[in-house]
């Protein structure tokens, strides 16, 4: 299976900026990234990141990968739209086996998965049917499996639903992949509460080093940010 990790270099995260700084903003972008990387390496795959600008994963924001995430990582350039950029490295062509299915597969983790982990992705990736699609809470399609050379991604608004629609039109078997850890993508402030509980390594650590830590309110958990 080829793994690909679209990335968005510039203005990431852009409905954090209530609560982080442009800058803090790429940086935590970038330590979710490298989460998601290990993970996957982890699980014994060699991740392609689709980045929208050219990116060194450890300069600018103190970064440090392990060796084996630096080696197996590959990083590619590529400006166009989120869609057109991951239908560019589905499987393409003949369906090559007897079920319709290729071995081309690929599959596709957005970057801000900060909770993933080895496991999480086994499960997405080991699976036999023509597409599988680990949804976002609200609608969106955190990771997928595609091993049929006919599906292809329509990203942005409810895309898992979309997509088992596109799958559907062309006949294609489809596995949802219940996952607290898939479906948990990082996109607002509220979020940042399953980073601190959750998160794996680069990504609670960078949020504490902005003085981010949990806190207690009316019997509910919350993240609080100390004053510098
Ligand atoms: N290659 C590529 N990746 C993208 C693009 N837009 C978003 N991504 C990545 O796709 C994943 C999901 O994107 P969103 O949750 O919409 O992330 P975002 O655009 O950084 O966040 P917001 O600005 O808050 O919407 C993340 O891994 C992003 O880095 C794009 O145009 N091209
Ligand atoms: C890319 C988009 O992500 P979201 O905006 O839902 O995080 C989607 O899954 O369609």
């Amino acid at each position: 299976m080829r793994v690909v990790v679209p990335f968005a270099v510039e203005s990431p995260k852009t409905r954090l900026s209530p609560v982080l700084a442009d800058r803090e903003r790429r940086s935590f972008a970038r330590a979710m990234l490298a989460d998601v990387l290990r993970a996957i390496v982890a699980a014994g795959y060699e991740p392609t990141v689709l980045a929208t600008a050219p990116i060194d994963l450890e300069a600018d924001f103190d970064l440090t990968v392990s060796d084996e995430v630096r080696e197996a990582t590959t990083i590619e350039v590529d400006d166009r739209s989120l869609t057109e950029a991951v239908n560019a490295r589905l499987p393409a062509g003949e369906a090559g086996k007897d079920d319709g299915t290729t071995d081309d597969a690929v599959g596709v983790v957005m970057a801000d998965l900060a909770l993933t982990t080895a496991d999480a992705l086994e499960r997405l990736f080991s699976g036999d049917a023509d597409v599988a699609i680990a949804p976002g809470r609200g609608g969106g399609t955190n990771a997928l499996a595609v091993r049929h050379p006919e599906f292809r991604v329509d990203y942005h608004g409810a895309s898992y639903l979309d997509h088992r629609e596109i799958a559907a039109d062309s006949g294609l078997t489809v596995e949802t992949v219940d996952s607290f850890r898939l479906a948990t993508d990082i996109d607002e402030p509220d979020d940042l509460v399953e980073v601190l509980i959750h998160g794996t390594e680069h990504a609670p650590t960078r949020l504490r080093s902005f003085g981010f830590e949990l806190e207690e309110r009316d019997g509910r958990v919350t993240v609080a940010r100390s004053a510098d």
